[in-house]
């Protein structure tokens, strides 16, 4: 029977601080190593049971959102079988590679498991491949196609700048432009990080390999990485996902403050954020 209780539910930005692409399965899906942090900011969603399902999308990245059966957060409550009318806020850039639907249709699971008292799902990677990893929602090494997932304890809290560049990369097309389809994993067993900047050292020897096929079909991927790299006390700066969003990682959240106010100033029509990682 319907109620009136809405659960209130956070769907913050999925960073990929590495993502090699180490082989391909028979179904055209590829094999990912990647190491992923959350974001401090990300999109804002109201989930309430139903008599029918219904969605409502605003906030300063609604724009060209879909509001109907293809919204992953209809989608995920389709997928366990609830009828929820859901509110979503939102704050991320779509098809950016920071996972927005993904985490949106986490936030959602999570909500209706809260509110019905039903276990989580099995199998959420049908959903969409970074669901499993945003269900999960703190720092995790992900292989496979992302439903093989492992901790990462020890990642200290990263102040980030998250820049997009205002260009829209379909994941399927990035991954269609790979030239190379096996490469190197990260190592077996990933360092100790002991502050931001040892852990950006580190990240500084590995890679994202779909940053050279989304730079080919959207060359201001290169110009704001190239930006990104010029900000003071930038350590390094990659693309996340499939892009277009690009990360530079600092010392401190006074530094990427900064950072922003002078790629802002640059390039005024870039969505420019300023986050801690975790
Ligand atoms: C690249 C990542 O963002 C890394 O976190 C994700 O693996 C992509 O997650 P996603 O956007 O949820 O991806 P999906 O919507 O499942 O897949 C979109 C398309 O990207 C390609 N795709 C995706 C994931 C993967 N491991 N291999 C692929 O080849 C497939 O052509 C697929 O049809
Ligand atoms: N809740 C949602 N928010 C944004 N886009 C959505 C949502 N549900 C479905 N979509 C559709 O999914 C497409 C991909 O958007 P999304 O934000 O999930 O990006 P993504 O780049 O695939 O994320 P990632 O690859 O990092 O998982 C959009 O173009 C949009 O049409």
């Amino acid at each position: 029977m319907a109620t009136e209780r809405v659960a209130e539910a956070f769907a913050p930005a999925k960073i990929n601080l590495t993502l090699h692409v180490t082989g391909r399965r028979a179904d055209g899906y590829h094999l990912l190593d990647s190491l992923v942090m959350f974001a401090d900011l990300g999109d804002r969603l109201g989930v309430a049971l139903a008599d029918t399902p219904a969605l409502t999308v605003t906030g300063p990245m609604a724009a060209g959102v879909p509001v109907d059966g293809r919204n992953l957060a209809l989608r995920a409550a389709a997928y366990i079988g609830v009828n929820a009318a859901i509110t979503l806020e939102k704050h991320l850039p779509a098809a950016a590679g920071i996972g927005g639907g993904s985490s949106d249709a986490a936030a959602v699971l999570r909500a209706l498991a809260g509110l019905t008292g039903q276990p989580l799902p099995d199998d959420t990677e049908r959903l969409g491949a970074d669901v499993p990893i945003c269900l999960y929602g703190r720092a995790v090494r992900m292989r496979g196609v992302g439903e093989r997932l492992s901790p990462c304890d020890n990642a200290p809290a990263l102040p980030a700048l998250l820049v997009n560049p205002g260009v829209e990369l379909p994941t399927a097309r990035v991954f269609a432009g790979l030239e190379c389809h096996d490469n190197p994993p990260m190592p077996d067993a990933l360092p100790r990080f002991h502050s931001p900047r040892a852990m950006a050292r580190w990240l500084m020897t590995m890679r994202n390999d779909l940053e050279a096929p989304a730079r080919a079909l959207a060359p201001r991927v290169g110009t704001a990485l190239d930006a990104l790299r010029h900000t003071a006390g930038a350590h390094m700066a990659r693309m996340s996902g499939s892009g277009a969003t690009v990360f530079a990682l600092y010392d401190t959240g006074a530094e990427a403050t900064a950072a922003a106010e002078v790629i802002r100033a640059a390039h005024p029509g870039w969505w420019v954020q300023p986050v801690t990682l975790g």
